[in-house]
């Protein structure tokens, strides 16, 4: 019996995986769903089995009554904004002053929330909201519901990352067409929808509102022998995580100030909501010589795009 439920589970994560982080399913929902229900039935025969990365463990389970604190092992910062092309020319130029040549990486700035994921031997054990930027809140039980966030990854290393967690658009269209059913008062837009979803006690409400999930960092990367963000990311996507496909590497400002252009066009036509593009110095390197502000890296900054 245990190999009909291990076969169940690999099978299931393998579908999961293909739908929810390369967004290229190769079975239909029902055959998900019929697969699922076979192992819900299995593991309540034989609780024993249940294992912590097992696809059943995204249901939902009990509601907590309160949010535990988390505090961040590396502070989770903001970042410093910019509005105009004069804004990242200036941005250029402080960063140029130690070094010549500079590539940036440009990634879509999704408008959710950031979040922090810890993984202990490839396990998914815990997982909180930036909070004040020292101490975050507890949301493990509502993160295991986004099944774009692996549960298990695809090397047993134990590891830190951040993320988005945000609301797709077409999901913010269905969570407030039932809102608008039930009586209840509408999110305003998707990231507010987020926000509400994740803060919520019962996990069975957030499995309900389909959230997504994004990684983009590794706070603690030098200690992975990794020297650059763009060779992070590739690791992060070859570790089971979603990543962003239009992130873009690029030579000089003004490579940036072109692929800024390209998205304040294509933004509409994007499946979520992005509220601008992030800018980051790619050689791990260089952001240490830049360091951080209290509050802002130095080697990094956020194009916002108007409201
Ligand atoms: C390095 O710090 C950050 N990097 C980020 N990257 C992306 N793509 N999106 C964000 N919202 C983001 N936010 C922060 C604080």
């Amino acid at each position: 019996i245990i190999d009909k439920i291990e076969k169940l589970r690999s099978e299931l994560s393998q579908y999961n995986y293909e739908y929810h982080v390369l967004d290229n399913p190769s079975v239909p929902d029902t055959e998900y769903d019929m697969l699922l229900h076979e192992l819900i039935r299995l593991e309540e025969q034989y609780p024993e089995l249940v294992t912590a990365d097992s696809p059943t463990q995204r249901i939902g389970g009990q509601a907590i009554d309160l949010f535990e604190k988390v505090v961040h092992t590396y502070p989770m910062l903001s970042l410093g904004n910019a509005f105009n092309e004069g804004d990242l020319k200036d941005f250029d130029q402080r960063v140029k002053q130690d070094v010549d040549q500079i590539s940036y990486v440009c990634e879509l700035k999704i408008d959710g929330l950031a979040v922090s994921l810890h993984y202990e031997n490839g396990m998914f054990i815990k997982g909180a909201t930036r909070g004040d930027g020292s101490v975050g809140e507890d949301i493990t039980h509502n993160l295991k519901t986004i099944k774009a966030i692996p549960l298990k990854l695809s090397e047993p290393v134990t590891m830190e990352v951040r993320g988005e967690a945000f609301m797709p658009k077409a999901s913010f269209e269905k969570v407030n067409e039932q809102r608008e059913k039930n009586g209840e008062e509408l999110f305003a837009n998707p990231r507010n929808a987020a926000a509400g979803s994740l803060r919520q006690l019962d996990p069975k409400i957030v499995a309900k509102r389909d959230l997504s999930f994004f990684v983009y960092g590794i706070p603690n990367a030098e200690e992975f022998s990794i020297q650059k963000h763009s060779e992070a990311l590739d690791y992060l996507q070859k570790l089971g995580f979603k990543t962003n496909t239009f992130r873009k590497t690029c030579n000089s400002i003004d490579e940036v100030i072109e692929y800024i252009e390209n998205w304040k066009e294509k933004r509409p036509t994007l499946p979520y909501e992005i509220d601008g593009i992030v800018i980051k110095v790619d050689e791990y390197s260089t952001q240490k010589k830049l360091g951080t502000t209290a509050k802002v890296p130095r080697w990094a900054i956020a194009f916002k795009f108007p409201a």
